[in-house]
């Protein structure tokens, strides 16, 4: 889909209809308290509408809804291929619905434009369909049991789900949980980033509209304390998928253990290392991965690099080569077509990275912070031991390291906390494999940065990750359980039960 203008997106920005109540049992209703809270544009700092800000009396009947709708098996039990179809459906209305779910994003998160229509909104639609694909087509299983016994290992939707999301990639996280969770049958009870709710809303909306049964699917929008805390508490939720901070998801550890042992699947930070050794081979294409991978979201990305450890020979040149293509990232207008690098997502987050960006004594690029904006910047550290190189920013701030052989840039790439996700830049095959493998990192990419993509499982290692995977067939383990059925064959006249 060709991009619009600036004016073509303000048009439309005009014409929305902001949805603002809690989605529970097939329709938006107020929260049960009554109470709003705003959500804003943090791009200009405008109010875009008072959402419902439900707490947990509102968590107990979305629950109960999403019990009810699980235990009669109105989609739990629905034929997979009906499930897939409307699943499809959704995807189609998305389609349609494709350029006011990316200004409505846009405008929610102050991520760019060109981003939501070129990456969140297109890949959500593709993750959903992706998923919705595979309801009719994973089997189950029979072991190798006797003659005189058939044993059959099925997967079961596991119930009654919550999903918490973060606010970076608000669609499409949704996407990644909603879709294997949808098409293994389960209810799910979603709770968006209270900055960013507005897409989650509405696309209960349109899963409504085309064939979801009501109950199935609740958007509780809220803070962390009042609905995040009652869903991780709740004795009637099976299990949680959580993404967002290392010490929020180490939160639903506790609850789950202080109420009913739920299952917890968490999808946490990341100090995410780029390491370039001296064969590195296209510096300048080098240069564009770091580049990307630093600044992509305005950094605002669990696996964005943050750490760039490079050999010392070719430092200098990759430097050059980095700063001439940062240069080229357009900071500004979230709406205009050519920004690259918008809003970060609100005053709290933007006070928290110009936080470090105060600790940053050596900058060699940007460095600039004006009303919720941050320029692509880059920051020479002494060592690793830097705070800007242990602590997770979530910012356009790439911190680089320089290091002598590649055993000190493994040691060092290794030296944190996280393991999201870690790049490799090498000419040499044997270096390629070796580092790969001892990088402790969920994904390690090698001459290239990236995530994999829906059909690759995405999760960390350490304190980036617990208990499962997003996307690929492996997001299906998280939504599903076994269950062993045993049947005797054998022949009641010939068979004596001891
Ligand atoms: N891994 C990732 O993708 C993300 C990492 N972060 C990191 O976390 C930092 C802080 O951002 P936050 O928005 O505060 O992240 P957060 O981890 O607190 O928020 C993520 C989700 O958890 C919920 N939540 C917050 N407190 C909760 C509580 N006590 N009980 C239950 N649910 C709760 C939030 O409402 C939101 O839906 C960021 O600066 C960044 O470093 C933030 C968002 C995404
Ligand atoms: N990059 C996708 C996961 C996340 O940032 O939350």
């Amino acid at each position: 889909m060709a991009l619009l203008t600036r004016a073509e997106y303000a048009a439309i920005a005009a014409t929305l209809n902001f949805p603002t109540g809690a989605f529970i049992d097939g329709g938006y209703r107020p929260a049960i308290s009554g109470k709003t809270f705003p959500t804003l544009n943090p791009a200009t700092g405008e109010t875009l509408a008072q959402i419902a800000a439900c707490s947990a009396e509102d968590v107990d009947f979305a629950v109960l809804k999403a019990r009810e709708a699980f235990d009669d098996g109105r989609w739990s039990r629905m034929h997979p291929s009906e499930r897939k179809a409307v699943l499809i459906r959704l995807t189609k209305l998305m389609t349609r619905n494709a350029r006011e779910l990316a200004v409505m994003e846009s405008l929610d998160s102050g991520k760019t434009i060109y981003d939501c229509e070129t990456v969140d909104v297109p890949e959500a639609i593709n993750c959903l369909k992706w998923h919705a694909e595979t309801a009719d087509k994973i089997y189950d299983q029979v072991s190798p049991a006797s003659d005189d016994h058939i044993a059959m290992i099925l997967r079961e939707p596991i119930g009654v789900v919550g999903l918490v999301l973060p606010w970076n990639f608000p669609l499409l996280m949704l996407a990644w949980k909603l879709g294997p969770a949808l098409a293994a049958g389960c209810s799910v009870v979603l709770k968006p980033a209270e900055e960013t709710s507005l897409t989650a809303l509405r696309i209960a909306e349109l899963a409504h509209e085309a064939g979801l049964p009501r109950g199935v699917l609740a958007v509780l929008p809220g803070s962390g304390p009042d609905v995040g805390e009652p869903l991780g508490r709740h004795m009637d939720v099976d299990m949680i998928s959580f993404t967002g901070s290392t010490e929020t998801g180490k939160r639903f550890l506790r609850y789950a253990a202080d109420s009913n042992a739920k299952e917890v699947v968490l999808e946490m930070g990341g100090k995410n290392p780029a390491i370039v050794m001296d064969d590195a081979e296209n510096l300048d294409r080098v240069a564009a991965h770091i580049v990307n991978g630093a600044f992509w979201n305005m950094g605002e990305n669990c696996s964005a690099t943050s750490r760039l450890i490079v050999h010392r020979a070719v430092r200098d040149d990759l430097m050059a080569r980095i700063t001439a293509h940062a240069r080229e990232w357009v900071v500004g207008d979230p709406l205009a077509p050519e920004t690259r690098v918008g809003a970060l997502v609100s005053e709290g987050h933007y006070t928290k990275v110009c936080g470090y960006l105060d600790q940053a004594d050596n900058i060699l690029l940007g460095g600039k912070a004006e009303n919720g904006f941050v320029e692509p910047t880059i920051v020479a550290l002494p060592d690793n031991d830097h705070p800007l190189a242990r602590e997770e920013i979530f910012g356009p701030v790439l911190s680089v390291i320089e290091v002598g052989s590649f055993d000190e840039a493994i040691a060092t790439a290794n030296d944190t906390d996280y393991g999201l996700c870690a790049a490799l830049f090498t000419a040499n095959a044997k270096r390629a494999i070796r580092g790969a493998r001892m990088l402790r990192a969920g994904t390690v990419t090698v001459n290239s940065f990236g995530e994999g993509d829906i059909t690759t499982p995405f999760g960390g290692h350490k304190q980036s990750g617990f208990g499962g995977r997003d996307n690929g067939l492996h997001a299906h383990d998280q939504y599903t359980q076994l269950k062993t059925i045993w049947l005797d064959l054998a022949d009641d006249a010939d068979e004596a039960v001891d």
